[in-house]
């Protein structure tokens, strides 16, 4: 969006390559894909606006096509150059005038730099940094066995023919519990809570759909609550007919769980559902249930905390994985610095990233203006109090966003914003938008090449 807009920046990028975390082994070291990872929304959703993927990809792309697509979207629109990959940016700091100065090192020379730069645009996402059960469970340090983060796990052949505990119920454990059962002697799915298992597909089209068509607009949060709720009942039955808890909170009310296999797996008994564990013993793994078994290897799938090693925590914390952003983007106490990105939706990020950066390129260009601290401070608040109201009470719902609500919230912020700039009508969204109005082909072979170019200007970095 910068690049389109003609904001000069400087992109960072740990990697060799674009595509973060569906850049599968990718090279900085922080991506969590695993072999066999699909994307559980569909390609409609995780579409930017300005490029769309190609009819001939699934509905739901595994993450060599998603990485491909986002080479794709690179060298359409020619802002490789911009990007200075395997760079690691090692420290943001404030200057006393307000500016930002952004230290980096390259990974292979070791050379350090530091930039002055307007504003930071900060895009290192949120599910590369593992949360661990803190404190660990009793006896976790006496365990034979192996254990592992979900972010480690990359194919099952770790799990061939072991005993294995995956613990959560999110998307991460869905899919590991699953592959594993099929190479692993037993496989247990250990859970504090019951959840609602979504499928991928209902009624033969992708489930996202239905949860992020027109309706989930114009109806009440509790009108399509019970929507969904029932279609899922019709179409599966309830979560405690497979041997899940029954949940204790409505559908939507917690991040969904997408699986089409996991009920059958449950169903035929390749997996067995355990309660929370409460502590780890030599070989053995005992449960909230007064159960234990005999295991040999633990899975944490117990999700991410929302980290910036390069921030000064006076600037910004994210403690509980809670962070408090005008919008979900501007710190009120430190406009110039952005995070982009750093939502959950129901659906993808992408096209919320898009939206997002179009914002704050209003904002950099001076075609909006945020409004004063207080105002935003009371929006933190109501998202806040909201979250609070509507999802189950964690850690993994600090960022939640409705996909629809939220991108047109961006546009009534861009269209406000530019008011308060004195600029009485606001572009609606798109209309600055570069790239193809029809669908663009993913190319099988996209270039996957790095570039390393430098675009010496200064202006934003991410
Ligand atoms: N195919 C895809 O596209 C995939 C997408 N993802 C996405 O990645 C993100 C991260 O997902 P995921 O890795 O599953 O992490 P999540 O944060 O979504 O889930 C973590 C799970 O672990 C549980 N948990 C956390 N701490 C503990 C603890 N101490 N004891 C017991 N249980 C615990 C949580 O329970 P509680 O709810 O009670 O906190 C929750 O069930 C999500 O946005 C997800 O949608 C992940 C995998 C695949």
């Amino acid at each position: 969006m910068l690049h389109a807009r003609g904001i000069p920046f400087d992109c960072y990028e740990a990697g060799s390559e674009v595509g973060g975390n569906w850049r599968y082994m990718n090279d900085n070291g922080m991506s969590s894909a695993y072999r066999s990872l699909h994307i559980n929304s569909s390609r409609q959703s995780m579409q930017y606006a300005t490029f769309p993927m190609g009819d001939h990809l699934p509905p739901y792309v595994n993450h060599e096509q998603a990485a491909r697509y986002f080479d794709a979207y690179v060298d359409h629109f020619g802002f490789r150059d911009s990007i200075r990959f395997r760079t690691e940016v090692t420290h943001v700091g404030k200057t006393p005038t307000g500016e930002w100065d952004v230290t980096t090192r390259h990974r292979d020379t070791g050379e350090e730099h530091t930039r002055r730069y307007d504003a930071v645009l900060v895009a290192n996402g949120h599910h590369w940094d593992p949360r661990m059960p803190d404190p660990p469970f009793p006896g976790a340090d006496t365990f034979k066995g192996i254990q592992l983060h979900s972010h480690d796990y990359r194919t099952p052949d770790v799990l061939v023919g072991k005993r294995v505990v995956v613990l959560g119920i999110g998307n991460s454990a869905a899919d590991i519990a699953v592959e594993g059962s099929q190479v692993a002697k037993r496989m247990f799915l250990s859970l504090r809570r019951g959840v609602h298992i979504v499928p991928k597909f209902i009624f033969g089209i992708p489930v996202d759909h239905l949860t992020l068509s027109w309706a989930s607009v114009v109806l009440p949060l509790r009108a399509q609550q019970w929507v969904l709720g029932t279609a899922l009942r019709f179409a599966r039955g309830r979560p405690s007919r497979y041997g899940l808890p029954k949940p204790d909170h409505r559908i939507l009310a917690a991040h969904p769980t997408a699986s089409d296999t996991l009920l059958s797996k449950l169903g035929h008994g390749d997996i067995t559902v355990k309660p929370n564990i409460t502590r780890l013993d030599h070989d053995k793994v005992h449960f909230a249930d007064g159960s234990s078994e005999e295991v040999d290897a633990v899975v944490y799938a117990t999700g991410y905390k929302i980290s910036f090693p390069f921030l000064d925590s006076s600037l910004i914390n994210a403690e509980e994985n809670w962070i408090s952003l005008y919008h979900r983007v501007v710190p009120p106490r430190h406009p110039g610095l952005y995070f982009i990105g750093l939502v959950q939706p129901i659906g993808a990020i992408m096209p919320m990233a898009e939206a997002q950066s179009e914002w704050v390129a209003d904002l950099l260009e001076g075609k909006a203006k945020l409004p004063g601290y207080a105002e935003m401070a009371k929006e933190i608040d109501a998202y806040q109090s909201s979250l609070s109201r509507r999802y189950v009470k964690s850690s993994r719902h600090t960022i939640q966003v409705d996909f629809r609500q939220y991108l047109r919230e961006l546009r009534k912020e861009r269209r406000v914003g530019a008011r308060r700039q004195g600029i009485s009508v606001a572009l609606p969204a798109g209309a600055r938008r570069p790239g193809p109005a029809e669908p663009v082909d993913v190319p099988s072979t996209a270039g996957s090449a790095a570039g390393s170019g430098r675009s010496g200007s200064a202006g934003a970095a991410g």
